[in-house]
């Protein structure tokens, strides 16, 4: 089973996937009086044929070593995932070769970031590492599936270490 090394969540590493939402830096607006930093706008939401949803998934936290066993994708929508833990999630994605999956890449997120998957990214399913795996949800309510899944030949290890 080849090994994919789990790496820190960077802007610039998940820019070809998706949006990372933190409050690194200082805050595009000061609002209510002052008291709030707005990070405005931190990422884009697409949707045909549909409309946004937000939904509360619980999700089962995962032991490491992982067994990646498939990706999936959602052509006709974004997908964000906000965590409503401080706990870091994994975070794995695949790059697009032709119309199926390519290189995997995994990341672990630091505290109080969320993600954005971009319409269509091929990914794994929602997976913390730490319960409660409590997370808010954006993505598209519409007709269809919205879903395409692709299922590895041979499984992927991921890991932190090989
Ligand atoms: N199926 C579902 O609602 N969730 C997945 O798309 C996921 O990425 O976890
Ligand atoms: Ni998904």
């Amino acid at each position: 089973m080849k090994t994919i090394l789990i790496q820190p969540l960077t802007v610039e590493a998940f820019a070809p996937f998706g949006d990372v939402l933190d409050i690194t830096g200082a805050p595009d607006k000061l609002i209510n009086q002052g008291l709030c930093g707005r990070y405005h706008d931190r990422a884009t939401l697409d949707f045909s044929d549909g409309r946004a949803g937000i939904s509360l998934f619980e999700a089962k936290p995962r032991d490491l070593p992982l067994t990646l066993e498939m990706v999936e994708r959602h052509p006709d929508g974004s997908q964000t995932f906000v965590p409503m833990s401080f706990d870091p999630f994994l975070v794995i994605t695949a790059e697009n070769l032709g119309d199926t999956p390519g290189q995997v890449h995994a990341f672990e997120t630091r505290s109080g970031q969320a993600i954005n998957f971009h319409r269509g990214t091929w990914h794994g399913v929602l997976t913390p590492l730490h319960a409660p795996g409590l997370f808010a949800v954006v993505d598209r309510i519409g007709p269809g599936a919205n879903l395409e899944e692709h299922w590895f030949d041979t499984p992927y290890r991921v890991a932190r270490d090989v």
